[in-house]
């Protein structure tokens, strides 16, 4: 074959960019090094935008959100063994989050591997990464790129979407095989994820239950918000005129100002609704199991389920009507069978959902213009809401405990997909990985509200911000402390015991460190000049937000989930 002219040739660096470009897959996020530094260069002298982070497990985290921005798999890469599990909690989180995404990673030969004899960072890196994703796959011939890239991507967008494996041994991409044959050897994948329509069956039941009930809600997940079927959403809320309730990722879908938003009379609805649509959300730990006081009586609401996954039906309470398929298309069908069944909007209930939210949104409203000194959540908050809903395509990314809970209360979302927040883990260090895909893959302005403690899971990407120019404006909520300190010994003091951080640290001279601009806001006019000039300057910034370290509640909203013990309470 060495009489082949070299232009015909191709190996397993170009197959493998070719295979994404190919399918539409235009970025990698990565950090580069053996054996993947060239798949790197060669990707970037293709077109492809490669974005190099300082930690893998961002570049994975921006890799899983550019999935659930886009429904195309976010591509991460990574070296081998401790680049790989960087990259393997961020493939977990994706999984967990039914957000698409492929981890590709570089490893060492088989024949090394199994008989273990010490490769430069060795590691069975295939079985490792099975139990935390989709799907994994090894490439062991560069022929076999162009197949395997394909199962990728339609593994981990199809059905339930999920993360994906992909492991690469070095050796692999420098195989070099004919440009032709290698050109045959790319698929196209066709329809990775088809519309799955629910049974005509399976819409008579859910009507049937819609047709009983009084007090019906829509809860809308962000499985919804990851559908795109946005229009077809709003087209069933407003035409059956149920009360909705979004979560956090699904806020925005209609915005939080919308007439049926039952966001601010959350505990009425979920006690006193009596026929519940859950759409593209699963009944877990964020809604209490469907079970507990919060959702009134045992046995006193019929629950219709929409998920794509039958297995998710009956995973925590019993489902009156399950709707298999995809959220646009049982939304569709809903509508159509709605509209044939004529069944009117129930105005009372609607009327009294929205008299509790209106007066619930006035008391919020009054904590939130203060100017106490120090600032607390409300007034820093506060701030924050004006500005999203002035410039409402500004994409909110949140993470934090109290930062997170009252942000996610607080601040309205006015257009879909425009919150980013921790997902069903609830998992920290989310922020700069979110930031980076959402103006990578949107080209909008980020806000990203960020507790001081979760900024520290991934402070080190503001490099990465203002090496790319990004237009993020991270706000970290600074009260010094990892939740409030552990009380009696608040202040900092000199017991190392204490989980308050350094008092007042300067996160915006770090910013300044890199080029970028830094801000120590301590009150929320500073505050509110500091995000109205970044916002309209579009250029990397950090304000620095000093709150009040008595403010807040350790934990936020889920304090509750701790254990406790009884012999420390004796
Ligand atoms: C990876 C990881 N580690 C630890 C936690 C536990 N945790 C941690 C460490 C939080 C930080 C809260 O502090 P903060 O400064 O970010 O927010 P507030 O001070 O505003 O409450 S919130 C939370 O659930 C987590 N969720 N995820
Ligand atoms: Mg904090």
């Amino acid at each position: 074959r060495a009489e082949t002219a070299p232009e015909t040739l191709t190996d397993g660096f170009h197959l493998l960019i070719d295979a994404l470009k190919l399918n539409g897959i235009e970025t990698i996020y990565n950090v580069p090094g053996i054996p993947i530094t060239d798949l790197g260069r060669y990707a970037q002298a293709q077109g492809m935008r490669v974005i190099s982070f300082r930690h893998e497990q961002h570049a994975g985290y921006a890799a899983s959100v550019a999935g659930f921005l886009t429904k195309m798999p976010g591509v991460c890469m990574t070296v081998s063994a401790p680049g790989f599990l960087n990259g393997v909690t961020a493939l977990a989180n994706a999984t967990t989050n039914c957000w698409p995404m492929i981890l590709i990673s570089g490893s060492s030969e088989r024949e090394i591997v199994d008989l273990a004899q010490g490769d430069y960072e060795e590691m069975d890196q295939l079985a490792m990464a099975r139990p935390f994703c989709k799907a994994a796959y090894r490439l062991n011939y560069a022929q076999d790129i162009g197949i395997a890239v394909a199962r990728a991507i339609r593994s981990a967008v199809s059905g339930r979407p999920g993360g994906v494996y992909l492991d690469i041994p070095g050796a692999m991409l420098g195989q070099i095989m004919d440009g032709e044959e290698g050109k045959k050897s790319l698929v196209k994948v066709i329809d990775p994820a088809p519309r799955q329509t629910p049974s005509k069956e399976s819409v008579a039941r859910a009507v049937n239950v819609l047709k009983e009930a009084k007090r019906p809600l829509i809860v809308i997940g962000k499985g919804a918000a990851y559908d795109q079927s946005d229009d077809v959403i709003k087209e069933l809320v407003e035409k059956s005129g149920l009360p909705f309730l979004p979560m956090s990722m699904a806020k925005g879908i209609l915005p939080d100002t919308h007439p049926q938003c039952a966001a601010a009379a959350r505990s009425l609805v979920l006690k006193e609704s009596d026929a519940v649509i859950m759409m593209g959300a699963r009944i877990n730990w964020l809604l209490s199991h469907g079970k507990g006081m919060q959702w009134g009586e045992p046995g006193s609401k019929k629950f219709i389920q929409i998920d794509i996954d039958p297995e998710e039906m009956d995973s925590n309470v019993e489902i009156a009507a399950p709707l298999v398929g995809d959220v646009g298309s049982c939304a569709q069908a809903l509508i159509d069978a709605l509209e044939s069944e004529g069944i009117a909007p129930p105005k009372d209930w609607l009327d009294q959902v929205n008299t509790k939210a209106t007066a619930n949104m006035e008391k919020m409203a009054n904590k939130l213009q203060n100017n106490n000194d120090p600032m607390d959540y409300f007034a820093a908050l506060g701030v924050i809401k004006e500005a999203v809903n002035k410039r409402p395509e500004t994409i909110l990314v949140n993470e934090g405990a109290n930062t997170l809970d009252m942000c996610r209360s607080i601040v309205n979302i006015h257009k879909p997909r425009h919150r980013i927040d921790v997902g069903t883990w609830g998992v920290m260090g989310i922020g700069m990985g979110a930031a980076v895909a959402a103006a990578v893959e949107t080209g909008k302005q980020v806000l990203a509200v960020e507790g001081d403690s979760a900024f520290g899971f991934c402070g080190m990407e503001i490099e990465t911000i203002c090496r790319y120019k990004l237009p993020v404006c991270i706000v970290i909520f600074n009260n010094n402390g990892i939740y409030r300190g552990d009380g009696e010994n608040w202040g900092g003091g000199d017991d190392p015991a204490t989980t308050v951080f350094v008092e007042d640290s300067r996160y915006d001279m770090m910013m300044e460190a890199f080029g970028g601009v830094g801000v120590w806001a301590k009150n929320p006019d500073e505050l509110r000049q500091a995000i109205e000039e970044a916002l309209a300057s579009g250029k990397p910034t950090l304000i620095n937000a000093a709150i009040d370290p008595a403010a807040g509640k350790e934990s936020g909203n889920i304090g509750n989930l701790n254990p406790s013990s009884v012999v420390a309470q004796a």
